[in-house]
């Protein structure tokens, strides 16, 4: 498994114990390092001009001086600029003893236009904002729109956070070691990474098992053996039974989009749950979707009595106030085995969020009893800082550490969206989302998003690897329609999507969900 992401101090750990296995070393690890990025600069740069090597004082820039050594020999005129000398003794000291090139200070950086820049200033390492002659060469760089490949990550990024130190390079390419880091998939560092290569230096899997890392990057590889599928003796109640609860007369759209997702996503059945003056609305607008009135707390109970859903979306379009609140903790108050016909899982989105602002305890406390079901909660930026304002308002936390945060207070799955959306598990575990796109920023695909995560919940899904799974989905199918797309698309638009994943190898039957 390659998804997984590690910390810089992982990353330190894992060269660590590759080293104590031996019979590689430092500088082994180092020379493979360099040479990979060797490899994708003489690859795609063949008629360089001149290739200028930024080299730091630590590790990153021992990697540099291995890139210009294999540079030079191969007969690409290359120049060595550095910010200060390697330590001696160090791994990085071996690496410049092998350069033939005699290093220039940084101060007098001065590339010619079209030359190509290896950025080997920082990586893992940075430990403070750029500046002074760093930056300068930053700035020197993007004025003269010179390609720019980075080693590990472009100095000034966070390998951690994604966040820029001071300033930044915006690299074309980054080449990174082992496993990639959070800081590639999180904003503003993807951005700044361009393409990114992932090379392999002889850190085995067995070592990074070792890590037991918590962070991976979304994608099948984390979710699709449990993706549901149906079993031969399916019926449509054994798929799960989805309820949706729609907003009043003026605002059943959202509910509808989260249904049909449901629905496309595979459960068995769905119903849409609508106060008794929408319903006509949405009686006109729902074909195989079932319609069911709920106007108060206790049709919910009556519903779960003698219809068994298993999960439920609240949210889309329903409205703030206190019935919201009076419908989410009836519903946390309805897992098994308090009553025993009771729900396996709930998505609370947009108003269901927006409804706690001002008392998000008395969510947290529900969701945190042992009979709770499992929760997921799907805030945008907003709307996590009106449940979480401290968490939101912490300055140097990432947005992996806020949705781990707000996961473990809240006992559930939160999805953090975004264009780099977190997906955090209250156990620790997270993801980061990173196959999005900005054609799925439309009114409505919130809601298709929910509604997927219900559909894969209600057939017996584990609530992180059902938020995961819906994530990537949607993202999938957001990115392969492109230009046009609107939210009543989604869900058709994403049976493609399902189809591969489910000829790939999905999943578990949902007969396991016997009810
Ligand atoms: N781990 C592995 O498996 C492998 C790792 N490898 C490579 O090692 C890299 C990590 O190396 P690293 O730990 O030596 O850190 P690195 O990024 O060189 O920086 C440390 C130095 O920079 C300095 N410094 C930092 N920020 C600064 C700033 N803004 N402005 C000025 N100075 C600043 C910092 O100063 P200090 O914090 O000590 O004051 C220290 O001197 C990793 O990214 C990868 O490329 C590969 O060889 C293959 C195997
Ligand atoms: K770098």
């Amino acid at each position: 498994m390659s998804h997984e992401l590690l910390t810089s101090a992982e990353m330190g750990e894992a060269d660590r114990l590759t080293i104590a296995a031996g019979p590689t070393d430092g500088v082994g690890l180092m020379r493979r390092a360099g040479r990979a990025v060797a490899t994708e600069v003489l690859s795609r740069y063949p008629s360089a001009a001149h290739v200028h090597v930024l080299c730091g004082p630590g590790n990153n820039g021992g990697d540099g001086y291995v890139v210009a050594r294999i540079l030079a020999g191969s007969g690409v005129a290359t120049t060595v600029w550095t910010s200060g000398p390697p330590r001696p003794g160090s791994d990085a000291a071996v690496a410049a003893a092998e350069c033939p090139i005699k290093p220039r200070p940084l101060s007098d950086f001065d590339p010619g236009p079209r030359s190509i820049v290896v950025d080997a200033l920082y990586g893992a390492g940075l430990s403070k904002p750029l500046s002074g002659e760093a930056a300068r060469a930053v700035n020197l760089a993007a004025k003269l729109h010179l390609r720019v490949v980075a080693v590990d990550l472009p100095s000034g990024i966070s390998g951690d956070s994604g966040k820029v130190l001071g300033t930044s390079f915006s690299a074309d390419l980054t080449v990174t070691f082992a496993r990639k880091k959070p800081g590639h998939l999180l904003l503003p560092g993807r951005e700044r990474c361009g393409e990114i290569v992932l090379a392999d230096i002889g850190i085995v899997a067995e070592i990074i098992a070792r890590l037991q890392p918590r962070t991976f990057e979304n994608g099948p590889a984390l979710w699709l053996r449990d993706l549901p599928v149906p079993a031969i003796d399916a019926h449509k109640y054994k798929r799960g039974h989805v309820g949706v609860f729609s907003g009043g007369p003026n605002a059943t759209g959202a509910a509808r989009l989260s249904a049909l997702a449901a629905a496309r996503s595979g459960a068995g059945a769905v119903t849409v749950l609508s106060p008794g003056n929408a319903m006509q609305v949405n009686a006109a607008h729902l074909t195989s979707i079932m319609l069911r009135k709920a106007d108060e707390a206790a049709d919910i109970e009556a519903f779960v009595g003698e219809r068994r859903p298993s999960a439920f979306v609240l949210g889309p379009g329903f409205g703030i106030g206190e019935k919201t609140r009076a419908f989410a903790l009836a519903l946390l108050a309805s897992g098994k085995p308090a009553a025993s016909t009771g729900i396996d899982g709930l998505v609370f989105d947009a108003d269901a969020i927006t409804s706690f602002r001002e008392a998000p305890d008395v969510l947290f406390e529900a969701a945190r009893r042992p009979d709770a079901p499992a929760l997921v909660m799907t805030p945008h930026e907003g709307e996590f800082a009106r449940l979480f304002a401290d968490i939101a308002d912490d300055n140097v936390s990432s947005k992996l550490d806020k949705a781990r945060a707000a996961a473990a207070r809240a006992n559930a799955v939160i999805v953090y969206k975004g264009a780099d959306t977190v997906v955090a598990a209250p156990d620790g575990r997270a993801a980061i989302n990173s196959n999005g796109a900005a054609w799925l920023a439309t009114a409505g695909s919130g809601d298709v998003l929910s509604g997927i995560t219900t559909g894969l919940l209600a057939q017996g899904m584990p609530a992180f690897e059902a938020a995961c799974a819906a994530v990537w989905i949607h993202a999938e199918t957001g990115r392969r329609f492109g230009p046009g797309l609107i939210a009543e698309d989604l869900p058709l638009a994403m049976v493609p999507v399902l189809r591969e994943l489910v000829a790939a190898g999905g999943g578990r039957c949902s007969t396991a969900l016997e009810r």
